[in-house]
């Protein structure tokens, strides 16, 4: 649906240019929500202003449903730009107009409906995010929550193809959050539309979105299904905004399990296993005892997953290994292997 091929973008500072983006291949799939993670600053915003030629890249070509968009102009941009919605950290909506008429605007905009047809497609536009209600009242009198469901309902008013969303839930509180991204994902599964999710939170990556990449000083550092960068994170930047997520987290100083004497693995069951009682059934089997030293259980998504790190000591070490992998249950031995030293070997690259 969106592809980036070899993108930089240079921006003229006072002294000298500031590459915002330093070569950036990407992938899109159509009907997917993707999420692009990074610190302020990884050039997140630049890199999705260029999808919709909000930006112009400095190298490198943009393709939006097959077609070579990079240079597009007049009204070959304007067809673009309404198969493209955007929601914006702020909502940006027009305090003099009315809810309906902040989602009637971009429709009056293109000259092309009538008043009834305006005022039909506004009402359905409402009741999809819950704001029929709502209709006459100003923004001023709605809450964050409300406005961006306003910003989402005028983002799907010219029927996109894609949704880029913005920070669209940092301005929101917690249970807002979840409210607003339940909402997208009810929007990508009843209609379709591809949605491209811009985040500095990790937890918004893990509650709502199929596939990430992880933007670093303009650059994609590691890129996969949000399982797999979610649970094995392997650049420090990913390993910064995963344990931000989690400030007491699943990650381990690896050297400390060392230390114990025991055999230091982590064990990641993703899942059915996540309920089951494996660790527990092979440490018997084996004659295995196991030392607790850091874990995480939840959900990314709809999958439940269960991390620990364990010690491992007794029997037969080695063959409780074997039977955990045979239940499922991925294993990776941590031993003496400080965890940073793990950054540099980069995820696959589309
Ligand atoms: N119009 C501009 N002129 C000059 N420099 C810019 C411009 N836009 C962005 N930059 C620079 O490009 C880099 C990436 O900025 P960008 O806003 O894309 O990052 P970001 O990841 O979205 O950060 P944040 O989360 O803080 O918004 C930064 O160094 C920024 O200062």
């Amino acid at each position: 649906m969106i592809r980036l091929e070899g993108i930089t973008k240079s921006f003229a500072g006072k002294e000298g240019a500031v590459v915002a983006l330093d070569g950036i291949d990407l992938t899109i799939a159509k009907g997917e929500i993707f999420g692009i993670i990074g610190s302020s600053g990884a050039g997140k915003s630049t890199l999705v202003r260029l999808i919709n030629l909000l930006e112009r890249p400095t190298g490198g070509e943009v393709f939006v449903a097959g077609e070579r968009v990079t240079d597009a102009k007049g009204e070959r941009l304007r067809d673009l730009r309404r198969s493209i919605g955007m929601v914006f950290q702020h909502f940006n909506l027009l305090s003099a107009r009315t809810v309906a008429g902040n989602v009637a605007y971009p429709l009056e905009l293109t000259g092309q409906y009538g008043r009834v047809e305006i005022a039909e497609r506004v009402a359905a536009l409402l009741a999809r995010v819950g704001l029929s209600e709502h209709a006459k009242k100003y923004p001023r009198q709605l809450s964050g929550g409300q406005k961006q469901r306003v910003g989402i309902a005028r983002a799907l008013a010219s029927e996109p193809q894609v949704l880029l969303c913005d920070e669209a839930t940092s301005a929101l509180d917690p249970q807002t959050t979840g409210a607003v991204l339940d909402l997208l994902r009810q929007i990508n599964r009843d209609l379709g539309v591809t949605i491209v999710l811009i985040t500095h939170e990790m937890d918004v990556i893990r509650r709502t979105c199929d596939r990430v990449a992880v933007l670093d000083r303009g650059r994609v550092v590691e890129e996969g299904p949000v399982t797999d960068v979610f649970l094995h994170p392997r650049h420090a930047a990913t390993l910064r905004l995963v344990r931000e997520a989690e400030p007491d987290g699943g990650s381990l100083d690896a050297v400390a399990a060392s230390d114990l004497g025991g055999r230091a693995v982590r064990l990641t069951f993703t899942g059915a296993a996540a309920h089951q009682p494996i660790l527990g059934r092979i440490a018997c089997e084996n004659l295995v005892d196991y030392a607790i030293l850091a874990g995480r259980v939840g959900h990314i998504r709809e999958t439940p997953y269960a991390q620990f790190t364990v010690s491992l000591s007794g029997r037969d070490v080695a063959g409780a290994i074997a039977g955990l992998r045979a239940s499922g249950v991925d294993v990776e031995l941590q031993a003496g292997i400080p965890l940073p030293q793990l950054e540099e070997r980069p995820r696959h690259v589309v």
